[in-house]
C-alpha cells in the first residue's frame, strides 16, 4: 500500500488489502479509512514523526479494521521516499497463532520433563521411590519437621527367604513377589508417606505424623495384607520389620537418617533372630 505524507490518501492497494479490507481503492480513500481510531492517534503522535526523522518505521502494531471481518491486528513496516508513504502490512494472526504454537510446545516440553525427573525418581520395578528420591523426600520432611514437630516412624521392612523365594522359583517370581509387596504398601499407606524401595529386598517406609505405637499397628495391618500374597507353592509370604521413632533432638543432626535407620536396621535384625515375619521396635 502507499499513502501520501501529507493528505493521508491511498494511492496504491493490492488486490489481497482491497479483499481483506473491503474497501474499493478509489481517489477518495484515505488511512484512516481502514485503521482504528487508537492506530490513528499512535500514526499521528509516533509513527508520521519517526518517519519523518528517520525515513523508516519497522514492526509497528496497527490495528486494521475490515467491513467484513472488523478489526484485525497487524504489524507495518513503513518507508517515506519523498512524500510518499510505502507500506508492507502483515496481519499478525499467523505471528499470533505461531506464537501460541510456541507457547503449547514449551508446555508440552516442560510437561515432558517433569515426567523424565519424575521417572529418574522410581525405582522401574515397583515404581516406588528409589533410595536417593526417598533420601531427599526425607530431607525436606525433616527441614519441615524442624519448624513444628510431629511423630514420625521408620519401617524397615525386609522379606523372609527371599533368596530360597529365588532359588525354588525363579527370579521372575520374586520379581512379581517384589512389585506385589509394593502395592500392599501403596495400598496401606498415606500421601505424606514416603515409600521407598530402600535396597534389592528391602523396603523404606516413613509414617508422617505417627508414633511408634501406630507404626506398630500399621506394621501388623502390613503383615495380615501380607499373607495374602501366595507363592507358587501357596506358601504365604513373610516380612519382618524393624521400627525406629525419629528424635526431635536429632533433627539438627547431619547424619540424622543413617542414625534414625541404623535403629531400625537393629530392631530388623532383632526381628529376623527372633524368628522372621515379625516387627521390632527400637525408639
Ligand atoms: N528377583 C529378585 N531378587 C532380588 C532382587 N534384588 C535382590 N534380590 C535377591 O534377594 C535375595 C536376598 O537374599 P538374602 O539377603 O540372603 O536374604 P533372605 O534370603 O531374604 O534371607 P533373610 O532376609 O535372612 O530372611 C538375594 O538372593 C538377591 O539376589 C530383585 O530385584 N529381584
Amino acid at each position: 500500500m502507499t499513502t501520501d505524507i501529507e493528505t493521508n490518501q491511498v494511492s496504491y492497494l493490492n488486490q489481497y488489502a482491497v479483499d481483506l479490507i473491503g474497501i474499493p481503492l478509489n481517489p477518495a480513500v484515505s488511512l484512516f479509512d481502514f485503521i482504528s481510531k487508537a492506530s490513528w492517534i499512535f500514526f499521528e503522535s509516533y509513527i508520521r514523526p519517526a518517519l519523518i526523522k528517520d525515513g523508516q518505521c519497522t514492526e509497528v502494531q496497527i490495528t486494521l479494521v475490515s467491513q467484513k471481518l472488523g478489526k484485525i491486528n497487524a504489524v507495518a513496516n513503513v518507508s517515506l521516499i519523498e512524500s510518499v508513504l510505502f507500506w508492507s502490512i502483515q496481519t499478525a494472526e499467523n505471528r499470533d497463532k505461531l506464537y501460541q504454537e510456541l507457547l503449547s510446545a514449551r508446555e508440552h516440553l516442560e510437561n515432558q520433563n517433569e515426567k523424565l525427573l519424575e521417572l529418574t525418581r522410581l525405582d522401574p520395578l515397583t515404581s516406588l521411590l528409589n533410595r536417593r528420591a526417598a533420601a531427599d523426600d526425607f530431607m525436606k520432611m525433616a527441614n519441615q519437621l524442624t519448624r513444628s514437630f510431629c511423630p514420625t516412624s521408620f519401617l524397615i521392612i525386609d522379606i523372609d527367604w527371599f533368596k530360597e523365594i529365588n532359588d525354588n522359583h525363579g527370579h521372575g517370581v520374586g520379581d512379581e513377589v517384589l512389585t506385589k509387596l509394593a502395592n500392599t504398601f501403596k495400598e496401606a499407606s498415606r500421601s505424606t508417606d514416603i515409600l521407598a524401595r530402600w535396597g534389592g529386598e528391602e523396603f523404606l517406609i516413613i509414617l508422617f505424623n505417627s508414633n511408634v505405637i501406630d507404626a506398630q499397628l500399621f506394621a501388623s495391618r502390613l503383615h495380615e495384607k501380607i499373607k495374602s500374597i501366595l507363592l507358587p507353592n501357596s506358601e504365604q509370604l513373610t516380612v519382618s520389620i524393624g521400627i525406629s521413632g525419629l528424635r526431635e533432638n536429632e533433627l539438627k543432626d547431619n547424619e540424622l537418617l543413617d542414625k534414625v535407620l541404623k535403629r531400625a536396621d537393629t530392631a530388623l535384625y532383632k526381628a529376623k533372630e527372633k524368628g522372621r515375619n515379625r516387627t521390632e521396635i527400637l525408639e
